[in-house]
């Protein structure tokens, strides 16, 4: 058995192959998309438990929210309220499953650009812990929800730190143009602070900024907490109040291909901050993407080969990400041993696009056939939360396997695959 998962970092720990098949905890492809149908995400839940661990252990007084719209499922939550790790939910579907997942409410922070008034209060109501606020809008509608329910709502304000990180144009969220946060420059943000200030209602717990995502850069990072830092010194002065948290958001990025530079690992990102945020301010941090992408193997059934096109049986509908943004990914056969010799090729999916690309130009054996499994690994974050219906295409089912602390070894459904009769319920 060679483990390919401490060589690689591309694929969950409890990875490994056995006579050219891929196992997960010992157990083989072959027999898991034979019980679960393909295409199959299977996500290591030991491997998603010890990255939560690892975080928590590099922010020990600090907080760490999971990011949930990297993926989120209810036994998800079950995991991080039992690891003792808060939430970041972002929509009033995140919220509910937040819920129903078992996340005490105090440990949920709600973010979001232009909650509705119906999300606000659901989580005023629920009792969430923070609402970082986004707009001087927010700042009236949380007011007023929380006027109605009598309670008295914690908030941060979400601002841009005026940092242009170094990653993919659509991931970048911490310059003057994103649609995010309110600016410190422009004195958006202290407005606002002051707004929060003289609403009785609403209690002003801290300060967020999210600088963007797949961000390798720690001194991005360290840049960005720099200028809140000096910020909310200004605001502690000027309102002589004490802001005592700075919510860092996520955005560590992760390897995708074996080529790729090693990402930076959380300890690493808590020296430079802790480097630049006194210790009387509390610090939070909420990774998605670096604890829940290499988890997680996507699995495919080979349909068709020809002129190089291996045709899978998923695509653009469960990960957008290559058609979306170009994000590279690698690909392997893996359910059996091919001696035959390597050609590049390019995989496929079903969907009525050229653009429905998998994964381009990848070595896969010249004798892979109809009825071969080819795995996608580090496709745990913004695949499966991401997937659509395009095409009337069910989307697919999310299996935890490896979850020996709570469920023994076997293989379960955290997210069940999408039939045809979900779809037509939709048509009235
Ligand atoms: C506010 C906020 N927090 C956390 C995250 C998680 O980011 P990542 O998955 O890059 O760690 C995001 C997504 O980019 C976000 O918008
Ligand atoms: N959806 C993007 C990341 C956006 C981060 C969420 N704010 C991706 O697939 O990488």
């Amino acid at each position: 058995m060679d483990s390919v998962s401490v060589r690689d970092q591309i694929w969950p720990t409890g990875a490994a192959w056995a006579d050219g098949e891929l196992t997960i905890a010992g157990i083989g492809v072959r027999a898991l998309a034979a019980e679960f149908g393909t295409p199959l995400y299977l996500l290591d839940a030991a491997d998603f438990r010890a990255r939560c661990s690892t975080w928590l252990a590099a922010f020990p007084d600090g907080d760490v929210h999971y990011g949930g719209k990297a993926f989120l499922a209810p036994a998800v939550v079950g995991w991080l309220a039992e690891l003792g790790l808060c939430l970041d939910v972002c929509s009033g579907g995140e919220l509910a499953v937040a819920r129903v997942g078992g996340m005490p409410p105090e440990r949920v922070v709600f973010h979001g650009n232009n909650k509705s008034v119906a999300e606000i209060r659901q989580a005023v109501s629920w009792g969430v812990g923070c609402i970082v606020l986004d707009s001087r809008h927010e700042v009236d509608r949380v007011a007023r929800a929380a006027e109605e329910s009598g309670a008295r709502q914690q908030v941060m304000i979400r601002v841009k730190p005026g940092v242009d990180a170094d990653t993919h144009a659509s991931w970048a969220t911490g310059g003057e143009r994103s649609k995010f946060g309110l600016s410190i420059a422009s004195g958006e943000a202290a407005e606002a602070i002051r707004g929060v200030l003289a609403e009785p209602s609403l209690e002003l717990v801290g300060l967020h900024s999210h600088i963007g995502s797949q961000i390798f850069d720690l001194d991005s990072f360290g840049e960005a907490a720099r200028r809140i830092v000096s910020f909310l010194r200004a605001v502690e002065s000027e309102q002589h109040t004490v802001i005592g948290k700075l919510d860092l958001g996520g955005g560590l990025g992760v390897r995708y291909l074996p080529g790729d530079k090693t990402a930076p690992t959380p300890a690493e990102l808590a020296d430079v901050l802790h480097a630049v945020v006194p210790d009387d301010i509390r610090l939070a941090v909420e990774p998605g993407r670096s604890i829940v992408a290499p988890t997680t193997v996507a699995v495919y059934e080979v349909g068709t080969v020809k002129d190089r096109f291996v045709a899978v049986d998923g695509g653009m509908s469960d990960n957008p990400r290559p058609a979306t943004y170009g994000a590279a990914y690698t690909a392997v056969l893996a359910s059996r041993h091919s001696a035959a010799p390597t050609e590049a090729m390019t995989v496929v999916g079903k969907h009525c696009e050229t653009g429905d690309i998998l994964v381009e130009d990848v070595d896969l054996p010249a004798d892979l056939m109809p009825g071969d499994l080819i795995a996608i690994p580090c496709s745990g974050a913004y695949q499966r939360s991401a997937a659509s219906n395009y095409n009337l295409v069910p989307r697919p089912p999310v299996v935890a396997v490896n979850e020996n602390a709570v469920n023994g070894n076997a293989a379960h459904v955290i997210v069940r695959r999408e039939t045809e009769e979900d779809l037509l319920r939709l048509y009235p």
